[in-house]
């Protein structure tokens, strides 16, 4: 009988604040885990597929990869040429993944475990890729009950390089739960690292991850995306890009390196979630943007400007802090008095955010939480006005004037907290945190008010994600029948 799959699971990211501020090691930055995850479940092929990987993303139309893997002289992945076509991620992925398995458990060990080859199957949820098209073909409204009707990991209709992403970083995801499924099958980390949350065997994960999506991309980003697929929400400060110069330059030995006992690496990550009973929701908006280029600019002002800068870095960044603490502030309130927030986000689910505390008549014990709602929602605001200042100040439509009304007319709504345009912001996407009570009648639930928004939205094709932020944090190990969908995609 052939082994259980392995089976391990990445959620993708929303950057509330830091945008372009991550990049620097002086800031933090906030990310949210979403619950939309990519998947990889990895296993035996049979006898006759000694040394032999096949890759599949069954989403997608031309989208198997055949490898042949070779451990004399040195461990090497190569492409099967009869492939019609490339994926450098997932090369990059195999190799290191494999080059680093074997300086961890030796050689030999991987020649047992390539034995009868490797069959990998990579899925990632609907939320990862537009799904406008999809809708319209069935003809539903572009609501979140629409988006619940669609199958799980459903076909694109084209090929990878076609697809329209949605922003949540799946090439982040997809290296990192492919990096974590391959350690964790070739038993160069124990299953046990994905219990804890910083455990050797998860920052193991992380610093692998981190150095193939750089590799992949070509470039060292504040990697606050391959982060968040490690180890879920939280406040991000990123590595020092120093750390892999010479990897990715050259051939040396992995393990120096990515080991979790490096402590050059100097990446920090600090507990985060959003608070009870609010709920962050993200809509895709039909005009790209090139993050790329818009980093590029943005950096060559600040070089430029580099006193103007630094004023408006550090503001932002009080902004960015203050935000965050009051957020965490509502988790603590919670957790000190349930009854009062409860009553309280009901009574602020029906009202908008200038209304909230203008009750005279606000029980004494709903004071405080309402007021830190309230300075949730103004230093949301605040940050998003520093933010296109920054836009304005480097020629870059950070929040587009587009972006500015739509976000404008969502956060006026009753029981909408705040929001901004994610990460490097542009014209692709918006997030908002909305009040989320168990119960909101005789009113409207916040939600609908804004699905209701999106969908009659004129100036711009506005459609929502279903995401909401990941409860159970970063990358994990699934049991595959356990996945709706899942076991249905592997073949
Ligand atoms: N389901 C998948 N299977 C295999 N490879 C994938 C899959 N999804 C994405 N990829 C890889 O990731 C690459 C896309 O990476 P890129 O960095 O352009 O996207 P991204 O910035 O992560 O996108 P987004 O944040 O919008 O999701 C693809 O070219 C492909 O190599
Ligand atoms: C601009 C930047 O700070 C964030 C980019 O975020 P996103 O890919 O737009 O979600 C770049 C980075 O952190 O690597």
């Amino acid at each position: 009988m052939s082994s259980p799959p392995t089976v391990v699971s990445s959620p993708g990211k929303v950057l509330i604040t830091g945008g372009y501020l991550v990049l620097d090691p002086k800031y933090p930055g906030t990310v949210i885990s979403t619950s939309s995850r990519f998947y990889t479940v990895v296993r035996e092929a049979g006898p006759n597929d000694t040394n032999h990987i096949r890759v599949r993303s069954p989403q997608f139309l031309d989208a198997t990869w055949e490898y042949i893997v070779t451990t004399e002289p040195d461990i090497a992945v190569k492409e099967d040429p009869a492939n019609h076509s490339k994926n450098k991620f997932v090369q990059l992925a195999l190799q290191n993944t494999i080059a680093l398995s074997a300086e961890v458990v030796g050689p030999l060990a991987i020649q047992d475990a390539l034995e009868k080859g490797l069959h990998i199957t990579i899925v990632g949820d609907n939320d990862f890729y537009s799904q406008r098209e999809k809708l319209a073909s069935l003809k539903l409204p572009r609501t979140l009950d629409s988006l619940s009707q669609i199958t799980p990991f459903t076909t694109t209709g084209v090929n990878l390089s076609q697809v329209h992403k949605t922003g949540l970083g799946s090439s982040a995801a997809l290296i990192t739960s492919l990096v974590s499924a391959l350690l964790l099958h070739f038993s160069a980390i124990p299953t046990s690292s994905f219990e804890e949350d910083k455990s050797d065997g998860r920052r193991l994960a992380h610093n692998l991850a981190q150095y193939v999506h750089c590799l992949a991309q070509g470039k060292v980003g504040s990697g606050f995306d391959v982060s968040a697929a490690v180890f879920g929400s939280h406040l991000y400060t990123r590595f020092d890009p120093e750390v892999i110069h010479t990897l990715m330059n050259d051939d040396g030995p992995l393990l120096p390196v990515l080991s979790h006992t490096n402590e050059t690496w100097g990446y920090r990550v600090e507990p985060f979630k959003l608070p009870p009973f609010t709920r962050i929701m993200l809509a895709d908006i039909d005009a790209g943007s090139d993050t790329p280029s818009l980093v590029g600019k943005v950096l060559k002002w600040r070089s430029d400007n580099s006193e103007e800068a630094s004023i408006l870095w550090d503001s932002l960044n009080q902004l960015n802090q203050a935000l965050a603490r009051a957020l965490s502030t509502l988790s603590t309130l919670y957790e000190k008095d349930p009854e009062n927030y409860t009553t309280a986000v009901k009574y602020i689910s029906s009202l908008q955010s200038i209304q909230w505390e203008a009750n005279p008549a606000q029980p004494e014990g709903e004071i405080p939480i309402v007021s830190e709602f309230y300075e949730a929602h103004r230093l949301s605001q605040a940050i998003r006005a520093k933010m296109r200042e920054m836009g304005k100040l480097s020629g870059v439509p950070i929040e587009p004037d587009e972006q500015t009304k739509l976000l404008n007319s969502c956060v006026s709504l009753a029981g909408v907290i705040g929001g901004g345009v994610p990460g490097a912001g542009g014209y692709d996407a918006i997030w908002l945190l909305v009040c989320d009570p168990v119960d909101a009648s005789p009113d409207k639930h916040p939600i609908e008010r804004v699905e209701r928004v999106w969908s009659e939205y004129k100036d711009l094709n506005v459609s929502p994600l279903s995401v909401v932020e990941s409860l159970s944090g970063g990358a994990r190990i699934e049991v595959l029948e356990k996945i709706t969908g899942l076991s249905a995609v592997v073949q």
